[in-house]
């Protein structure tokens, strides 16, 4: 048997990280504390082995790739009694309560065109620094919208009043000391956790601490979350669990005293579950404020809930703590059985024929505006069962709040936009760009079989079209077969980039979502990382391509020539990308597959239009073929190959040795590309990629930030209002 310690942190003591063999079983803490129980009836953490299903069934190399053993003989376990500490890595961070009144949100009515749909009715509530606070209540109640309301996700349609320790919340620096982990923990894959956790400190730490020190803060928040074991596992190789410990520690690297997650629980199973909400209690204890959704906990579940806050159809039917529910409820009439799950009663009589409750205890909470506490008795043995934990780190929690809550939401300090500006992010823009560039780099590095595909694909493509057009490049019988093939290569980059962003771009904006909600990084930051970031690869590829279908068709061998042609079909790809940024930022990837090609079909017919009678084009369809930045693309490869002084081609092999197009002026006079130089095309081409990539962003923009798409909505509304 092998036992190995994690590293820890020199002031913490934390030995519960058990490595053991198949078969033989031993904790480095010693003690085997299965099914231990605290004294105020709260089962905190159980050592029962954690032994992780995708650690079995996985078994590639790739996703390990320090620890080596085989997989059956690890496991891992969440914690058995980590000290009550406070990260300590972090300046001390403030304790936050949070306290909302007549909240009401509401939405446009579907399918009508006046009326509004009220979600939230006017629901009031207080959540505490150092409770674990569950919302639960039946599918449709509106839980993740109230979460989503409180920590700043959403703010078009509601009213009401939001506060932080009594002052009014404002939302930049509340959202500077929360967390918000949403139901999918969508994790940047091909990354390990360690690496993961490496880039999260760099992002949200800043220069705030030395490398040692990132360092050791993300050891201990690996060693609080019990992922100390899996650090060189790759994220896509985690367990559910381990995902959702992960997303956690990713969001804990910076200490917020603030942590909302969105059903936190979801798709895992019974021993994951109790896992996670034992760590989340645990976090709480150390003075944070954790809120959470959750469907339909077991009644063991339950009871690890300092406080729960119950909505059905939009009000609040109670809000208290978790023991205190089912007096609550005997009090209005409602007698939960003997050994009844209270969280399936409470759900069971709010529904079907016992909706009239809801009004009843609703009335009596006063829509949130009242709060069951425990009654004084459990509150001593709460006390006493966690003198040095919970009660004594939110003390120290509290005191600090009053010393440092006032300056954090000072009046004077939001009204100066240099300190909001200064304050925005802990990296400067710069430093976001480049650790996202790295991060981008580092990933497209592991993704091998995207690699593989990409050079299959450019390969295999040349190949098909270098055959197709075999040898036509300097037969001046056949000049229209040659422009075929420029039409070809034209269309080849336009699909082949416009496409992945429609495919990849939603996946990639859920996970923007994640990490720019959470104040990682900007949005220009990302955005130019993603634009860079593709640049190697299309240049890499592209001439690849070039080289092997320009070869095949042969086409005049001049260095000069061919890195024209190159430099074309690369920048219609740069500005396919955009074209397909757009789609990506707006549309699903069904509805984007559908929208990408019917946008630039129309382009295409434009830029191949007037073949054969380039001097009779009308004006108007000149203006509109303008607008077409295929037609640019197609314009300046085919210039590449006939433009800049080529000399006659050959009419080998006809009878009379006489090719009407013998002259390359001739053709490209007949083809409407007269008088245009191939720069003069790429450059064209340059400001459509620049106008599309700003379109993309504003599209991003706009997804993402509600405040803007706000602004941008009120000032439609406006001008509709002037008219
Ligand atoms: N932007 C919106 N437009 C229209 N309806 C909305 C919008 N946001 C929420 N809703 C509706 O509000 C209700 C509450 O939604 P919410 O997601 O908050 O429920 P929930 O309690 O979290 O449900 P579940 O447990 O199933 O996730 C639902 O009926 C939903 O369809």
């Amino acid at each position: 048997m092998s036992t190995t310690k994690a590293p820890t942190h020199p002031a913490s003591k934390v030995t519960d990280i058990v490595v053991i063999d198949a078969g033989n079983e031993s904790s480095a803490s010693g003690d085997n504390t299965k099914g231990q129980t605290s004294r105020d009836g709260l089962q905190f953490q159980e050592e029962i082995p954690y032994v992780d299903e995708d650690w079995d069934a996985g078994g590639e190399d790739v996703c390990e790739t320090a620890d080596r053993r085989p997989r059956e003989q690890l496991v891992t376990r969440i914690p058995a009694k980590v000290e009550l500490k406070t990260l300590t890595h972090m300046a001390k961070r403030p304790a936050v309560d949070i306290e909302f009144q007549d909240l009401t949100y509401s939405v446009r009515n579907p399918g009508r065109r006046t009326g509004r749909r009220a979600i939230l009715k006017a629901v009031s509530g207080k959540f505490r620094a150092g409770e674990l606070t569950a919302i639960l209540g039946p599918s449709g109640a509106g839980k993740s919208t109230l979460m989503n309301i409180l920590a700043g996700y959403v703010s078009a349609g509601v009213s009401g009043t939001i506060k932080t320790n009594g002052h009014p919340r404002q939302l930049k620096l509340f959202s500077k000391l929360s967390s918000y982990i949403m139901q999918d923990d969508l994790i940047q894959p091909f990354l390990t956790v360690q690496e993961g956790m490496e880039i999260a400190a760099n992002l949200k730490l800043g220069d705030e601490l030395t490398s040692s020190e990132k360092h050791l803060a993300i050891e201990e928040v690996l060693t609080t979350l019990g992922l100390v074991s899996c650090r060189n596992t790759r994220t896509e190789c985690l367990s559910g669990g381990q995902r959702k410990r992960l997303s956690v520690a990713l969001e804990l690297v910076n200490n917020p005293p603030v942590i909302f997650l969105d059903e936190p629980t979801t798709g895992l199973d019974i021993v994951a579950i109790k896992q996670c909400i034992s760590l989340l209690k645990l976090l709480a204890q150390q003075g944070r404020t954790i809120i959470c959704t959750i469907h339909q906990p077991t009644a063991s579940h339950f009871q690890l809930f300092d406080q729960v806050y119950i909505l059905a159809k939009g009000h609040c039917i109670y809000q208290g703590a978790s023991q205190q529910l089912v007096p609550f409820m005997s009090s209005v009439g409602l007698h939960c059985p003997k050994y009844y799950n209270p969280a399936d009663y409470v759900l069971e009589m709010i529904q079907g024929e016992y909706v009239e409750n809801v009004k009843i205890m609703s009335a009596e909470i006063q829509n949130g505006k009242l709060s069951k506490k425990l009654d004084p008795v459990v509150i001593a043995e709460r006390s006493v069962a966690n003198s040095d934990g919970l009660k004594a780190v939110t003390k120290i929690c509290r005191k600090e709040t009053a010393a440092i809550m006032p300056a954090v939401f000072s009046h004077a300090l939001m009204d100066s936009k240099d300190v909001n500006k200064e304050h925005e992010f802990p990296t400067s823009c710069f430093q976001q760009f480049s650790i996202l560039l790295r991060r981008l780099f580092l990933q497209q590095r592991r993704n091998c079989v995207s690699l593989g595909i990409q050079l299959f694909h450019h390969l295999f493509s040349a190949v098909l079209i270098g055959g197709i057009f075999l040898q036509i490049g300097n037969d001046a019988r056949r000049p229209f077969a040659n422009v075929k093939f420029c039409l070809s290569v034209l269309v080849f980059f336009l699909y082949t980039h416009i496409m992945t962003p429609v495919l990849l771009f939603p996946t990639a904006i859920k996970l923007l979502k994640r990490e720019y909600f959470n104040r990682w990084y900007g949005l220009k930051a990302y955005y130019m990382a993603i634009t860079v970031a593709s640049m190697p690869s299309m240049l890499l590829f592209g001439t690849l391509f070039c080289l092997v279908s320009y070869i095949l068709s042969s086409q005049p061998l001049e260095p000069s020539r061919f890195i024209w042609f190159c430099a074309a079909s690369v920048a219609v790809g740069f500005v396919s990308e955009g074209h397909g940024m757009i789609v990506g930022s707006i549309f699903s990837v069904m509805n984007g597959s559908i929208v990408a090609p019917a946008s630039f079909s129309p382009l295409l017919a434009l830029a191949a239009y007037g073949m054969g009678h380039g001097e009779a084009i009308e004006g108007s369809m000149s203006f509109l073929m303008g607008l077409s930045y295929l037609r640019y693309g197609l314009v300046a490869i085919t210039d590449s190959l006939y433009g800049h002084n080529r000399p006659h081609l050959s009419c080998l092999g006809s009878d009379f040795e006489y090719c009407h197009y013998k002259d390359p002026n001739l053709l490209l006079r007949d083809l409407g590309m007269a008088d245009t130089t191939t720069l003069g095309q790429i450059l064209a081409l340059f400001a459509f990629a620049v106008l599309y990539r700003f379109v993309a962003y504003l599209a991003l923009r706009y997804r993402l930030t509600s405040e803007f798409s706000n602004q941008v909505l009120n000032y439609i509304a406006k001008i509709l209002r002037h008219k």
